[in-house]
């Protein structure tokens, strides 16, 4: 790392990350639940009997081995299994007292109340601009001055606003990768989720700007659940505050983060923790 990184991290550390209430629960408000909740690829039955509930103003990490079924539940949560060929979803999953995994869910709109960022950045090849306004526009807003107001507010709450704001006509192609990224958070923050789904935002991402997610997450969860999946264990105990451990399929222990981290109960999540297996 180069002597500017350094400066940066110990920056982060004495101010912005004193600031995050990681660790530790804060909120008995639920958002999204599941219950028993199963997946399938064809006959390969990869997650089994998942219930877990998702707090306001909480990040909530998912952990454990390559395989184990993290990004099967995380899709799950929004129903974005329902594009993968031959894959089945059976159980509840909760949002705003109803279960969603009906055939009848609209998942167009579910997927405004309920967001996801991918691993890649994925903008759309357009402006900066189009790529905040696309999804409004195609729900019918038109008036000019709203739309600016959205491209303002979601970039402000990405914290990009300040470097974007003199070339919001260039392509988003043309901005850094933990740019692009945060340019995609903005492009969910746009819909107002109760609820976002991260799926190793980080993992294609220098350090800086990994710290630069991991503030904004801190940042944006205040009105919302987060859910995010992290192979990196420094990472999910920086930002959650309660964290789920997954094994060949199974959820197999959940508490608030510290606990997780420091005082684990089961066998299997204390020797991943330890190294014996990654
Ligand atoms: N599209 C798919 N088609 C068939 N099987 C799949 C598909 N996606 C995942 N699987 C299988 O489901 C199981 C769980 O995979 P999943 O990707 O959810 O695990 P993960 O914990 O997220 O892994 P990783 O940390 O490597 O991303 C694995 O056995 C995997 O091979």
């Amino acid at each position: 790392m180069t002597n500017e990184t350094d400066q940066f991290l110990a920056d982060v550390d004495s101010s912005e990350k004193g600031a995050r209430i990681s660790g530790v629960a804060v909120s008995d408000e639920v958002m999204l639940e599941t219950h028993d909740v199963n997946v399938y690829y064809g006959d390969h039955h990869a997650l089994h009997d998942t219930s877990l509930k998702f707090h306001k103003g909480e990040i909530t990490a998912l952990i454990g081995p390559s395989g184990c079924g993290k990004s099967t539940y995380l899709r799950s949560l929004n129903l974005m299994n329902r594009e993968i060929k031959g894959c089945r979803v059976e159980g509840e999953i909760i949002y705003q007292d109803r279960n969603i995994n009906t055939k009848t869910e609209n998942l167009y709109e579910l997927r405004k109340s309920i967001g996801m960022v991918f691993q890649q950045p994925n903008p759309f090849h357009k402006s900066i601009r189009e790529n905040i306004t696309f999804a409004p526009k195609r729900h019918g807003i038109k008036d000019k001055d709203t739309l600016d107001q959205m491209v303002e507010e979601s970039l402000r709450g990405a914290a990009l606003w300040d470097e974007v704001k003199d070339k919001l006509d260039q392509s988003a192609f043309a901005l850094s990768g933990g740019q692009q990224q945060r340019l995609c958070i903005a492009r969910t923050l746009a819909m107002h989720p109760d609820v976002i789904l991260f799926d190793e935002p980080c993992s294609a991402l220098d350090p800086i700007s990994t710290l630069a997610i991991e503030d904004l997450m801190a940042s944006i969860v205040k009105d919302r659940a987060i859910v995010i999946v992290t192979h990196n264990m420094e990472q999910a105990s920086r930002v959650s505050n309660r964290t789920a451990f997954f094994y060949m399929g199974d959820m197999v222990e959940y508490g608030e983060t510290n606990q997780i981290f420091q005082r684990p109960k089961d066998k299997r999540l204390n020797d991943y923790l330890t190294g014996m297996f990654s």
